[in-house]
């Protein structure tokens, strides 16, 4: 099924993104004839309503942003909820209801107004770090706002809210600290772990639609989505204790801009087990728990705990595991992943959009992914994430063996090329990539007596085709690295991913002159586009960020139990389609980053065909769409079922 599907894949690439309709078309009222009259008086906007899923509001698609919040909060409370806070776009109607008059100046500015004001405030802050701090203050003081501000200059404030911004503000946490946002489970907490999580449910109930909540037999339906850390290899940036919640916070809310999911049902949290991060710790201002992380068994039943009590509490949830250690990032997923809904996106995000971008990327040379030769530098938890999804596009897509692919990869970390006899120390992820000894006997290297093969070794002797960065290693791919690559190769395969910017294995515009412009080139962080002999060429942004949004939509409408190799490879399918490069193979290899919200409701679709196909689906509207029983294509479906930064009407009940 698979490989048919990838000898399609060119074939079905057809579908640009600009030519489908608009995502957010103006709220309309259905006609009475409407089939779906009956469940339209209790119509809310996706993910608000009980039970969790898309199921129950189809037709709330195009209904939703006009139907009522209905609340009990009034006055100043009302203005400090921002889940439900307008500032100045509350109406003469409501100020009066909700006793607002007053408290607001008199005239009433509409969204696009106060977009217009806070975009001018944002730019008026000097520096990536206050930018972000203005953003942060923003989304704790009026939630529509916030996101509609994000949404209207995606492409620019991405790189502040999101790498490469968010690595500034991880860092300076304890300095910026204003409000806590998110959600801390700290390891000297822990008894009363339940109670803490049972506590922001409790803070959700309230600012919850009171109907919709009237509705609902239990709280077990509230989150749909949990993105956790425990912070020891954020972003680039290693061991950053308590300010990890800034990556789970950003994390999250690029599922709401991303994949329209209900920022409300979204928890953030850090798992505060302690920092081995020296300057955090002897940092009088640091506000994490001050111990050395804590490891073993202690760690593990820290964690257990708090996915168990997220099972319980959150029965529907999908856990999105993110910057976990090297120790353990692998290790939790190989745990969690048959057992609950989960992924680790460092892991099988990256791999995933790795994976569509050299598929875009075999199509440009006009090869089979099977036939490269893989150089992998850094061979951590985002490096074998990639190596393994590549490796299955292998076997799923072009029909080759385990073994074989094995053999595409040549994979290095700080100890030099992974090989058979560093035995023990290697990681149990890196074990079948270790390539024989005697296969290096006879090599061409810089220094003979040297002990062990480096990058530059590699390069010379393996001629490779893709050299994939996820080091940290700043620069490591010098003018005489990629020189040397680009004299064996015609379009050599180079992708910088480690963030943040300033930690890039090579900046794209240097690879893109030393290869005469020739280089396919993607990287983690964003980078502005390369000039070569008068003709420019786009990097693609190769981040998980461009899939987990999709790959979470679709995961939570289908309601799967788990989710299923074939569900990844669907999601990268549908992303590799929409790569520019394959309609100009000078283009970028993938979507632009500020399209996530087009390039999610394709990944989600997919992701929900195949869920239903491998009979995972357990929710029986999502079911009817597929089978096309509802009169509704599963992409208009996931579209209209989109959370839009719009302001609801307030309804006042006692
Ligand atoms: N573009 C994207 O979507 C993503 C990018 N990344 C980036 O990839 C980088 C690595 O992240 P993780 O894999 O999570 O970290 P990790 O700590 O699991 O892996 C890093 C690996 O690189 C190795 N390494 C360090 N210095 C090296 C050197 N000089 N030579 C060779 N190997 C070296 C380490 O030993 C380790 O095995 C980070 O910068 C991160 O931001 C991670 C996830 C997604
Ligand atoms: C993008 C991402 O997840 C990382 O750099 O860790
Ligand atoms: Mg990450």
């Amino acid at each position: 099924m698979f490989v048919q599907r990838s000898r399609n894949a060119r074939a079905l690439v057809g579908r640009s993104l600009h030519t489908t309709p608009t995502p957010h078309s103006p709220t309309t009222t259905p006609s009475s004839q409407s089939p779906y009259t009956s469940v339209l008086s209790r119509a809310g906007p996706l993910y608000e309503q009980e039970p969790a899923v898309a199921s129950r509001l189809i037709a709330s698609s195009r209904t939703k942003n006009l139907v009522p919040i209905k609340t009990n909060i009034r006055g100043t409370e009302l203005l400090n909820t921002p889940r439900l806070n307008k500032g100045a776009a509350f109406t003469r109607e409501e100020r009066a209801i909700f006793g607002l008059e007053g408290m607001i100046p008199y005239e009433i500015h509409d969204l696009t107004k106060q977009v217009a004001r806070a975009y001018h405030q944002l730019q008026k802050q000097p520096t990536v770090i206050l930018k972000h701090a203005f953003l942060a203050s923003m989304r704790d003081q009026n939630q529509v706002l916030f996101y509609r501000l994000m949404q209207d200059h995606l492409k620019e404030l991405l790189g502040i809210l999101y790498t490469p911004g968010a690595a500034e503000a991880v860092m300076g946490y304890s300095y910026l600290f204003r409000r806590p946002l998110g959600c801390f489970i700290s390891f000297p907490n822990q008894d009363g772990m339940r109670a803490q999580l049972e506590a922001h449910v409790e803070s959700l109930e309230k600012q919850a639609d009171l109907t919709a909540l009237a509705e609902r037999a239990d709280s077990s339906s509230l989150i749909d989505l949990i993105v956790v850390t425990d912070s020891e290899a954020v972003l680039g940036i290693g061991d950053q204790g308590v300010g990890g919640i800034t990556i789970s916070l950003s994390k999250a809310a690029l599922y709401t801009l991303g994949a329209g999911i209900q920022p409300n049902r979204i928890l953030p949290v850090v798992l505060d087990p302690g920092t081995d991060n020296h300057i955090q710790f002897s940092d009088p201002l640091y506000l994490g728990w001050k111990r050395g992380r804590v490891r073993g068994k202690l760690y593990d039943k820290f964690v257990d705990k708090f996915i168990q009590h997220c099972r319980e509490l959150f029965p529907n949830a999908l856990i999105h595991f993110e910057d976990f250690g090297l120790q353990n990032a692998q290790r939790l997923l190989d745990k969690y992943k048959d057992v609950i809904p989960c992924f680790n996106d460092d892991i099988e995000g990256t791999g995933a959009v790795a994976l569509a971008a050299l598929l875009s990327a075999v199509g440009v040379t006009k090869s089979k992914l099977s036939e490269q030769r893989i150089v992998v530098y850094g061979a951590g938890s985002a490096g074998m994430g990639i190596a393994d999804q590549i490796r299955d596009g292998m076997m799923l897509l072009e029909g080759i063996t385990k073994e074989e692919a094995n053999k595409r990869f040549w994979c290095i970390d700080r100890n030099g090329l992974l090989v058979e006899s560093m035995g023990n120390s290697l990681r149990h992820a890196q074990l079948s990539y270790a390539r024989p000894d005697e296969e290096c006997v006879g090599w061409d290297t810089e220094n003979p007596d040297q002990k062990g093969y480096y990058l530059q070794d590699v390069i010379h002797n393996v001629k490779p085709t893709i050299l994939i960065g996820t080091s940290t290693h700043a620069r490591a791919f010098t003018e005489d690295i990629v020189k040397e690559m680009a004299k064996h190769v015609e379009r050599p395969i180079i992708f910088p991913l480690s963030n943040p910017t300033a930690l890039a294995e090579c900046d794209p515009s240097d690879a893109n002159t030393w290869t005469e412009g020739r280089a396919l080139l993607a990287t983690g962080s964003p980078f502005p586009p390369c000039e070569y002999n008068g003709k420019t060429y786009i990097p693609a942004q190769n981040n998980n960020a461009l899939i987990y949004p999709g790959l979470g939509l679709g995961t939570i409408l289908s309601r799967a139990r788990t989710i299923s190799p074939g569900m990844f490879m669907a999601g990268i399918q549908a992303l590799a389609n929409l790569a520019p490069a394959l309609h100009d193979p000078n283009a970028s290899l993938l979507p632009d980053l500020a399209e996530v919200r087009e390039v999610s409701v394709h990944v989600a679709a997919a992701i929900v065909r195949q869920a239903c196909k491998e009979g995972r689906t357990r929710d029986e509207t999502v079911l009817k769409v597929v089978n096309g029983q509802l009169g509704e294509g599963l992409e208009e479906f996931i579209r209209g079922s989109m959370w839009d930064p719009v302001y609801r009407p307030l309804e006042l009940i006692d």
